[in-house]
């Protein structure tokens, strides 16, 4: 019987614990830990995120702003906003939801942003220090999957991580941080030949395409662990990973369903991230 990598159950339980450790840092006399979220324009995928994102951020008790902008905005004055929130002492965190409107540079946009309150680890100066494997803030998706992966005591040591998909916020960060966890790891993408001949060989599969129930138990070693960071909608409007489900549960030795799985870790590491600023920031 395949395990079921429950995220949102861990989610839960860290947020409870942020929760008390927001009171206990309250009740010493210190300001409560503050996320600032941009979101631009209208997507609705991106609200939806960033909802829960606030949903989350208000349970455990942080100081939550989300500053909604309209998708005309300039550059510039984007720029001049996340200066503010720089600036700004008592704020700990800022993310930048993306993606952004086409006449917006997201790498200006993340250059811009204090490393220090950078708690989606998307600054390069951030994405360096994982690179040489002394990493400060990690981008939360690959965060979250390593987190769920060890509280399930998933070894990772000289095992074949296979991981679909090559973008900054999934797949490279996740290869870093695999390799910094002593795992051989390989990253396919769209351009890869005989898909299949990689993924047969991995032990721990992560798909990150961005297409409805790719994955097929055919492209699936016997007792893998897969690992579904896919969030699609299919014909019936149902949200549904990158990984067929049901077809390959009968193969796997562990799974992360959609939803419940790689999203709310997603958001939770989000939230440790930003305890933990607001604590540095305080000088403890
Ligand atoms: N600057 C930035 N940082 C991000 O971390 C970031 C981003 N931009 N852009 C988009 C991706 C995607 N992402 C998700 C967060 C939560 C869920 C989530 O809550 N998923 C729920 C279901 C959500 C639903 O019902 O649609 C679940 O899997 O159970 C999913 C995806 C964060 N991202
Ligand atoms: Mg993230």
């Amino acid at each position: 019987m395949a395990v079921i990598l429950d995220g949102k159950a861990l989610a839960n339980k860290m947020q409870e614990d942020l929760a008390n450790e927001v009171t206990e840092w309250k009740n010493k006399g210190y300001r409560i830990p503050t996320l600032v979220v941009i979101l631009i324009g209208e997507d609705s995928a991106s609200k939806v995120y960033v909802k829960n994102k606030e949903k989350s951020a208000q349970k455990i008790g942080f100081n939550s702003i989300v500053r909604r902008l309209d998708d005309s905005i300039k550059e510039e004055e984007l720029l001049l906003i996340i200066e503010s929130y720089n600036q700004d002492d008592s704020v700990d965190g800022i993310l930048v939801q993306l993606p952004l409107p086409k006449h917006i540079d997201e790498e200006k946009v993340l250059l811009a942003i204090d490393p220090r309150k950078d708690v989606d680890g998307f600054h390069p100066l951030n994405v360096g220090k994982l690179f040489v494997g002394d990493p400060d803030m990690h981008p939360c998706t690959p965060y979250g999957i390593i987190t769920l992966l060890k509280e399930h005591q998933i070894d990772l040591v000289g095992k074949k991580v296979v991981i679909i998909g090559r973008s900054n916020i999934v797949g490279k960060p996740l290869m870093h941080m695999m390799l910094n966890e002593d795992a051989t790891v390989t990253i396919a993408h769209s351009k890869t030949k005989n898909l299949k001949d990689e993924t047969l060989t991995a032990d721990v599969l992560v798909a990150a395409i961005g297409q409805a129930e790719f994955i097929t138990s055919d492209y699936v070693k016997e007792g893998a662990v897969v690992v579904d960071v896919g969030m699609n909608r299919n014909s019936e409007g149902k949200l549904v990973g990158d990984v067929d489900y049901q077809d390959v549960l009968p193969k796997v030795s562990a799974i992360t369903p959609v939803p419940g799985g790689v999203g709310p870790m997603t958001i939770t590491m989000l939230m440790e991230q930003t305890m933990n600023q607001g604590r540095k920031h305080c000088g403890e």
